[in-house]
């Protein structure tokens, strides 16, 4: 009895093994074959400028982007480009592999389905705007954004802002307070600003408004470390 037992967790146990083996062999062959297309299949992908207006763009995006641009012809404010890997945002990735890598903010190919943004900066101000439509991608509740992904657009804005004030930072410590649920596909206005360097320490602020500024669904504050020198 005993040993058909142990028989019997022995043939388990291996099954068990054989579908893990599948399972990581099949997961590499996945990885690298979206590295292999990352690479190889669309070089010109890459150096596509995602923060322009695409056919995803809702109307009130478009409106926000357009009066960007404006106030950007007088000075003041800049776009920012936007591009899917870090690699084309900064000279010399120290961690450039050789076989692909994707800005957690842009790794589907499709537009529309997950982060679509862009960004201006207004150096005077130590402020960076992200117009911001999340796709059905980030749902968390139903019909809405989930809180990971708010995270994420406000630590990418209040970083890209710490970045562009005072070169490059890692993010310490982010705080937020979520007001009200985000709905997928809405248009949204996110607001940093540098609030404080001290040393090597940048302190940020940021919240995210609807597009028009009547609903405020989050806020949060942030710490920067510069890079050692
Ligand atoms: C990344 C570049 C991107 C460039 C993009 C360009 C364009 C932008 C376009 C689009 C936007 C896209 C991206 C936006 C950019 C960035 C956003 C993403 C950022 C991240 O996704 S980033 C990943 C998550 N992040 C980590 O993975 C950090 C893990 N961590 C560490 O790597 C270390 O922990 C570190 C480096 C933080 C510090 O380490 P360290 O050894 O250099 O410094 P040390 O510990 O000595 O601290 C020095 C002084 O800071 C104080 N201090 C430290 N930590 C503190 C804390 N938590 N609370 C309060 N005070 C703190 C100490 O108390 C001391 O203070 P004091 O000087 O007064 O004694």
């Amino acid at each position: 009895m005993v040993l058909a037992m142990l028989r019997g967790c022995r043939r388990l146990l291996h099954k068990s093994k054989t579908l893990y083996t599948y399972r990581i062999q099949h997961q590499e062959t996945t990885i690298s074959s979206c590295y292999y297309s990352v690479r190889h299949h669309c070089p010109t992908e890459e150096l596509r400028d995602f923060g322009l207006p695409n056919t995803t763009w809702s109307q009130n995006l478009r409106n926000l982007y357009n009066k960007f641009m404006e106030l950007s012809k007088t000075g003041g404010w800049t776009r920012i480009p936007s591009h899917n890997t870090i690699a084309h945002h900064l000279e010399g990735d120290p961690l450039e592999t050789g076989i692909g890598k994707r800005m957690f903010l842009r790794n589907l190919d499709s537009d529309g389905l997950g982060f679509e943004y862009c960004m201006f900066y207004n150096k005077d101000e130590r402020r960076m705007v992200c117009l911001f439509q999340p796709g059905p991608y980030l749902e968390g509740p139903p019909g809405y954004a989930h809180g990971g992904c708010i995270a994420t657009i406000i630590d990418s804005t209040a970083g890209a802002g710490a970045v562009y004030t005072c070169g490059s930072v890692m993010t310490a410590n982010l705080n937020i307070t979520y007001h009200k649920p985000v709905p997928l596909g809405s248009t949204l206005f996110v607001e940093s600003h540098v609030d404080k360097i001290q040393g090597r320490k940048v302190y940020s602020s940021c919240h995210i408004q609807s597009y028009d500024g009547v609903i405020l669904h989050a806020e949060a504050t942030a710490l920067f470390i510069k890079a050692n020198q």
